[in-house]
């Protein structure tokens, strides 16, 4: 406290809320005893149904390939689409003061508020401040262990859980996930914005169904307008974008659970760039 032998005149290094405060607090959260998390990657979208839960698996198992250890925090608490994606229905190792995460076929760890409850649709009918917790206790308590990457799966938007995540866990860099429309720009930038008044870096832009390969001829077809996502990301300094086709068979392996096995090196760029 200013005035007291202690004070350090350092505000942003103290916890302490004295009358003489001249910075905010720090909010962010350490994770639990036992867990050792080097990045945390969040990834968002300004609006629902671009694919985001498509791309979150993509980028773990991607990085999974190369050997490192990969972690995925559902905070999309409301809409999980996570363990589906991985084929997961088991229910997590809980014991009295700590919850495993559960590891996929190919050893990436998750937790996700589906792996919690009894049927998977069981709907979550929580007021914010109690899914904002959620989040961060899946970031506290659960039991990661040591992580190399961990991608945390945001809901759709700017809101609460988005809020929360960015104030209280060491976010290194988002991934926006954006869909090809007219409202892209928008869209967009609104994420980005919000990133930028939090201090977190855009890594880059993914733009799912981007086009659609004829297998027979390989031409590309943009169905829904070719949007340029490198002018967008050039206006917003963003080095990094990635386009992800449309493809039917992307479309099963999310319905059988097996995204791990979809093989794709269109994320490669943006995954150097980790
Ligand atoms: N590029 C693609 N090619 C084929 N199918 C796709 C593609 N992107 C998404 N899909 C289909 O759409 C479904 C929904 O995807 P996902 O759950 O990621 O998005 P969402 O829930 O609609 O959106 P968001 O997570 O952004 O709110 C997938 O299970 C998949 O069947």
């Amino acid at each position: 406290m200013s005035g007291s032998k202690e004070c350090s005149n350092n505000c942003k290094e103290c916890g302490s809320e004295c009358s003489e405060r001249r910075e905010p607090k720090k909010l962010i959260e350490e994770s639990g005893t036992g867990s050792q998390i080097n990045k945390v990657i969040g990834v968002v979208s300004g609006k629902g149904g671009v694919g985001k839960s498509l791309v979150t698996p993509l980028l773990a198992a991607s990085i999974r390939e190369k050997g490192h250890s990969v972690a995925v925090l559902d905070a999309d608490i409301t809409g999980p689409s996570i363990p589906k994606m991985f084929g997961l229905s088991q229910k997590d190792k809980t014991n009295k003061n700590r919850i495993f995460p559960v590891e996929s076929g190919h050893g990436i760890k998750i937790m996700s508020v589906n792996l919690l409850l009894d049927h998977e649709t069981d709907p979550v009918i929580w007021r914010g401040p109690l899914i904002a917790g959620t989040v961060k206790q899946f970031w506290k308590d659960v039991y990661w262990g040591n992580v190399d990457y961990m991608f945390v799966d945001m809901p759709p938007g700017t809101g609460d859980v988005p809020l929360t995540v960015f104030q209280s866990l060491p976010v290194d860099g988002i991934i926006v996930v954006t869909s090809p429309q007219d409202l892209v720009e928008m869209i967009v930038g609104k994420a980005v914005k919000m990133a930028g008044m939090m201090h977190i870096p855009v890594i880059g832009i993914v733009q799912n169904m981007a086009y659609y390969e004829c297998p027979t001829c390989h031409d590309k077809h943009y169905l829904f307008g070719k949007n340029d996502i490198d002018t967008l990301a050039e206006e917003y300094h963003i080095e990094m974008t990635a386009k992800i086709p449309i493809d039917p068979s992307l479309a099963k392996a999310c319905d059988e659970g097996r995204i791990e096995d979809y093989e794709t090196d269109c994320l490669d760029n943006l995954i150097e760039k980790f």
